[in-house]
């Protein structure tokens, strides 16, 4: 094994979708760069794997509706630079109950922010969207422009360009021990490296690897289970037909949204899942067998997709990591300003990945954020009780 000492501008820890563009945005910058990760990659143990995930403008909140357009530029931009396609336009289907505070807002968003939207009414319903049932009381709008990015494909394009740029990718490295520092060190199994910064966008393991520099975040593990399901008649709800993605505000079965990606990956096959699941400690994800969200989205298919066999064909893994208020963490280690953390993602982050890496790139460099973090500083947390960190 390599021990010798090797110093770099930044290293990243973490060659998810979040670390990969950081990494991407830093080597860019004419940064000499190293990422880490802990597996051979690529791997399907964290939460960047598998081949689909939405993006959309569609938010409450206004701060994400500019972050999701920044991120549009910079995917077309890796689409460039990468020769690869990664984004396919479907629409985003969006139903929830007419009077329910989110849908509300989620509505005057798409209105204020002037997003491309279709506002249904429900006897004009079916014929835009045949083989779906909408409850009653609910109201659906059809975000025009959101549509399906093709993940694994992205992460692969982003690591790509990161390397064309002269960035060093050293896989199958668990960072065991961070010293911080005006420069900081980190070891692995088997290597020592050094840097100016070091930016920590280690999922489902950001805790852990936090306990070396003293800081412990409010953040929640939970498995997801990724259930694909079989169309009765082949292609009914396909990408190709122009099906939507959707998001299930509010279902009458559950507390949590449910929500879909039309048949692609899979042919025959839609992906629809529950937006929550159990928690887990993710080393021991597949010791986690709560599949009580499965028999949920069953009674919601029976209900509300007909054109779908209820009992899931494909069931894959995937985790989030949730905090409290469900925005994600972007900011300095509160004591040791050259250790930037990108965290809690909470199952909604990969749309904003290229943006993400961008600001985190930023911190790191010791540069002005493009956008304003405010929303994701660690000190908001502060009023959490102890026993909650
Ligand atoms: C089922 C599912 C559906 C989703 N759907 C959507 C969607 O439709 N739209 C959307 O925008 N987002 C969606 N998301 C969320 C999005 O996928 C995540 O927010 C994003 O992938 C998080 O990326 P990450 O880089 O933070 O984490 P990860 O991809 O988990 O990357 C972290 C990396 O750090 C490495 N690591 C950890 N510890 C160490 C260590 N000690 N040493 C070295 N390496 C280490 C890990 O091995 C891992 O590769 C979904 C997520 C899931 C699970
Ligand atoms: O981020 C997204 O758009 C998806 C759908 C809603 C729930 C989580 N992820």
């Amino acid at each position: 094994a390599n021990m010798a000492s090797e110093e770099y501008d930044c290293i990243v820890i973490g060659a998810g979708i979040q670390g990969s563009f950081t990494a991407y945005h830093l080597a860019k910058n004419k940064k000499k760069t190293l990422l880490l990760d802990q597996f051979f990659l690529p791997h399907s143990r964290g939460s960047s794997h598998g081949q689909t995930r939405i993006i959309r403008k569609a938010y409450e909140e206004d701060f994400y509706v500019h972050m999701v357009e920044g991120s549009y530029e910079l995917w077309a931009r890796l689409e460039r630079e990468a020769g690869v396609k990664l984004i396919t336009r479907t629409g985003l289907l969006l139903m929830g109950p007419e009077n329910a505070k989110d849908f509300q807002l989620v509505k005057s968003s798409v209105q204020n922010n002037g997003i491309p939207a279709v506002f249904l009414q429900r006897h004009e319903f079916s014929q835009h969207i045949p083989n779906v049932n909408l409850t009653p009381g609910d109201g659906a709008l059809v975000e025009t422009t959101a549509g399906v990015l093709f993940a694994d494909r992205a992460v692969r394009a982003a690591q790509m360009v990161f390397q064309g740029y002269g960035g060093e990718i050293k896989d199958g490295q668990k960072v065991l021990q961070i010293e911080p520092g005006s420069v900081v060190t980190v070891k692995t199994g088997s290597g020592i490296y050094r840097a100016k910064s070091l930016v920590i966008a280690a999922g489902a393991w950001c805790n852990e690897l936090l306990t070396h520099v003293g800081l412990q975040l409010p953040l929640q593990v939970l498995k997801i289970n990724v259930c694909y399901w079989k169309e009765k008649v082949p292609g009914s709800y396909s990408v190709k037909n122009r099906f939507p993605c959707f998001i299930q505000l509010h279902p009458k079965e559950a507390e949590n949204d449910i929500y879909g990606l039309p048949s692609n990956e899979y042919p025959g096959l839609m992906k629809l899942c529950y937006h929550s699941g159990s928690e887990t400690n993710p080393d021991e994800r597949d010791k986690q067998t709560d599949k009580s969200d499965v028999e949920v989205l069953s009674r919601y298919v029976v209900r509300c997709f007909p054109g779908l066999v209820p009992v899931p064909s494909v069931v894959e893994s995937c985790m989030y990591t949730v905090t409290p208020d469900q925005n994600f963490v972007l900011d300095h280690h509160p004591t040791y300003r050259n250790i930037v953390i990108g965290a809690g993602f909470s199952g909604h982050g990969f749309k904003f990945s290229p943006v993400v890496g961008k600001v985190l790139s930023e911190l790191s460099m010791g540069q002005v954020p493009s956008y304003d973090l405010s929303p994701f500083r660690i000190d908001r947390f502060s009023t959490q009780p102890k026993s909650a960190l």
